[in-house]
């Protein structure tokens, strides 16, 4: 059978394909055993001690559900934590009424079910949550308490559980949204940087100049290319490995950022090439600011900072973008000059 990109995603990311739904899954653990400690008092106060020492059942259960789901026992902590509330919702309702307001609980599954799978299994979830809730709502017409407690002391348990799931909710959400967005931080960078070198990839710059020709277009405010390529690469991993060829790779691109200014963009290109677009600048700045480059290398202390002395030089093709041309074509000339480089002998800049 065929494997889809989808599957083999699957499979490297495992169980944790929600990692963030787990984290808050586990602080609802938390969060809900600490309630129930203060729900132990509360009832024992207004003189309900079966609902207290239920309480105490539902604070082992949520340690369990905590260490279930910490280990990774995901359909275990699952099925604990729905019969905790089922059960302590229906209890809470049977033994002192509806008003009790213990039903909210249930609302607290409706984000959790949305979070945690997909849209079908959610959908058929949710179905049978409402049918929970509408059946609960139901029987509470026809039965009475079996343990009623005075109409203020149920106002105050009321007031409790509604203000209980509000602030939980709420919290929940919010912690919720921040780990979203911590994961979607991470995945901009992924997305618009280079591993290795943390430069722009290719894909961003591209992006990036799009931008810079509309300004350019306005303005008509020169914009410089240097498209650099490590002389000898191979060579370099051939004798002391990808790893060094690699640091290298991390060096050169700190070595760049150096001497360029921080207007400037920077981007791994392809392997060892990098296209660095220089934004109102005039063709003999651009060109200073490449021997600039090529000479920042000639002084590192390779063997000080990497403890090889590999030191690469580089060669540097450069270009200046033309009014209503192409980033394409002003790279394709920019790629000649740099052909011409490493034709006539490397470690040189070429217009
Ligand atoms: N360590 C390491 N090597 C890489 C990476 N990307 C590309 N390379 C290597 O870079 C080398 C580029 O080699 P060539 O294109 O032959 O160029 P060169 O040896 O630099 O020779 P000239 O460009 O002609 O001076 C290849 O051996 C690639 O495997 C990387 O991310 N890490």
């Amino acid at each position: 059978m065929e494997t889809t990109n989808n599957d083999r995603i699957r499979n490297v990311q495992g169980k944790d394909r929600r990692p963030e739904f787990w984290l808050v899954f586990m602080r609802s653990a938390q969060v809900a055993a600490l309630i129930d400690v203060a729900f132990f008092f509360l009832f024992y106060a207004l003189g309900s001690p079966i609902l207290a020492w239920v309480n105490i059942v539902s604070v082992a259960i949520y340690t369990l559900v905590y260490y279930a789901s910490k280990n990774r026992k995901k359909r275990i902590a699952v099925a604990l934590i729905w019969s905790e509330v089922i059960i302590h919702a229906g209890l809470g309702i049977i033994l002192i009424g509806w008003e009790s307001g213990f039903h909210y609980y249930l609302l607290m599954f409706i984000p959790a079910i949305c979070l945690s799978t997909s849209f079908r299994p959610a959908l058929i979830t949710l179905t049978v949550l409402f049918a929970c809730y509408v059946g609960l709502d139901f029987l509470a017409w026809f039965i009475e308490p079996i343990q009623p407690i005075n109409s203020f002391a149920l106002k105050i348990v009321h007031l409790f559980n509604l203000s209980v799931v509000f602030v939980m909710l709420s919290y929940l959400s919010l912690y919720y949204l921040k780990t979203a967005r911590r994961a979607q931080k991470k995945l901009n960078i992924l997305a618009t940087t280079d591993p290795l070198t943390e430069l722009y990839n290719r894909r961003y710059m591209n992006d990036l100049v799009d931008k810079e020709i509309q300004d350019f277009n306005r303005t008509n405010d020169g914009i410089g290319i240097i498209l650099i390529d490590i002389d000898y690469f191979k060579k370099i991993n051939d004798q002391y490995g990808h790893k060094v060829g690699d640091d290298v790779l991390v060096r050169v691109a700190q070595i760049i950022k150096k001497q360029v200014r921080k207007q400037d963009l920077i981007s791994r290109w392809g392997g060892e090439e990098f296209l660095i677009i220089l934004p109102d600048t005039p063709l003999i700045d651009v060109q200073l600011s490449a021997e600039r480059i090529r000479a920042a290398f000639l002084t590192y202390d390779w063997l000080k900072e990497i403890g090889e002395d590999v030191s690469p030089t580089i060669t540097a093709g450069i270009s200046e973008l033309k009014q209503a041309e192409s980033l394409d074509s002003a790279i394709a000339r920019a790629d000649r000059a740099l052909y011409k480089g490493k034709a006539d002998g490397r470690n040189r800049v070429e217009l």
